[in-house]
């Protein structure tokens, strides 16, 4: 059963990114379910408003929409069907994750854990692009270019400069006043930088804490859990392109003793809702 759940892992490294693509729709059915060591859950937030309105995100801090609040409900009802508890929280510095994390754990009836921020698990840093509406940017730019610039892992968006509408609220937050200094917030980034920057988080502090024993729940966003997935599974460059997580669906991942998952993660939720969502995520950058 191990020897099979591990060849469903190694599978997924040769995958190209469209099998990818239907394999996670699917969820895990495909390979057997096994219980690790550890385990550890995932959620993105729920829809925000820009979301909603289609816009680059990145480190803007957009805050949930109705559904989105609905979609972080859902997940704490979903954590509490299956019966999941958790000993820490860990979450970005940016309001949809924070709620989708609070009102979640609220939801399932949680009792109070201590909650870890940091900038670290943040959207990747959209530059120039945040606050432009994606359908818009297609028609300007041309879909493939804003495919690249949305899922490709080494090509960053253009930078975001001085006088960018959405500069001083980024850096002038108040919330990162402890974390970073302005000259080292990001100016863009892609996917392999934010690899770069959320992989420390991950290696030196959740899973020390996993090895210790500890029970953890991750609420953060699209791109910097893509990161933890590619990390996780040792997807290629290429293969990750075809991967788009759903607003509020969380997923688990089996450990084994090593902190390597067995098999892929497992959606909790209906396969088809999740294959939808996927979906429309990845049809947020076709021109309309
Ligand atoms: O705008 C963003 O910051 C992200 C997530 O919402 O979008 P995308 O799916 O285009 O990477």
């Amino acid at each position: 059963m191990l020897a099979l759940a591990r060849s469903c892992a190694k599978c997924l490294r040769r995958l190209s990114s469209a099998r990818v693509l239907r394999l996670y729709s699917k969820g895990s059915s495909d390979c057997k379910e096994e219980k690790g060591k550890y385990q550890i859950v995932m959620v993105r937030h729920g829809e925000s408003e820009w979301n909603e309105k289609n816009l680059f995100s990145g480190w803007y801090d957009a805050k949930l929409t109705d559904k989105g609040i609905q979609e972080a409900c859902a997940a704490g009802l979903a954590l509490k069907k299956g019966n999941y508890k958790f000993d820490i929280a860990h979450t970005s510095m940016l309001s949809r994750a924070n709620d989708t994390l609070k009102i979640a754990l609220e939801s399932c009836e949680h009792k109070k854990i201590p909650v870890c921020k940091s900038w670290r698990l943040n959207e990747r840093h959209y530059g120039g692009l945040t606050g432009l509406n994606k359908a818009e940017t297609a028609k300007k730019f041309g879909e493939e270019k804003v495919k690249i610039w949305r899922r490709s892992f080494d090509t960053p968006p253009p930078p975001m400069e001085k006088d960018h509408k959405y500069y001083d609220s980024i850096v002038k937050d108040p919330r990162y006043k402890d974390q970073l200094k302005a000259e080292e917030f990001p100016k863009s980034e892609s996917l392999k930088l934010t690899i770069d920057r959320t992989l420390p988080y991950w290696s030196g502090v959740i899973e020390a804490q996993i090895k210790e024993g500890r029970s953890i729940l991750v609420a953060a966003h699209g791109n910097s859990l893509r990161g933890v997935v590619k990390h996780l599974e040792c997807i290629s460059d290429e293969g990750i392109m075809g991967l788009n997580l759903p607003t509020g669906i969380p997923f688990v991942y089996q450990l084994d003793e090593n902190l390597k998952p067995i098999g892929t993660l497992k959606f909790l939720g209906d396969p088809e809702t999740v294959r939808k969502a996927m979906d429309a995520v990845a049809n947020q950058g076709k021109a309309k």
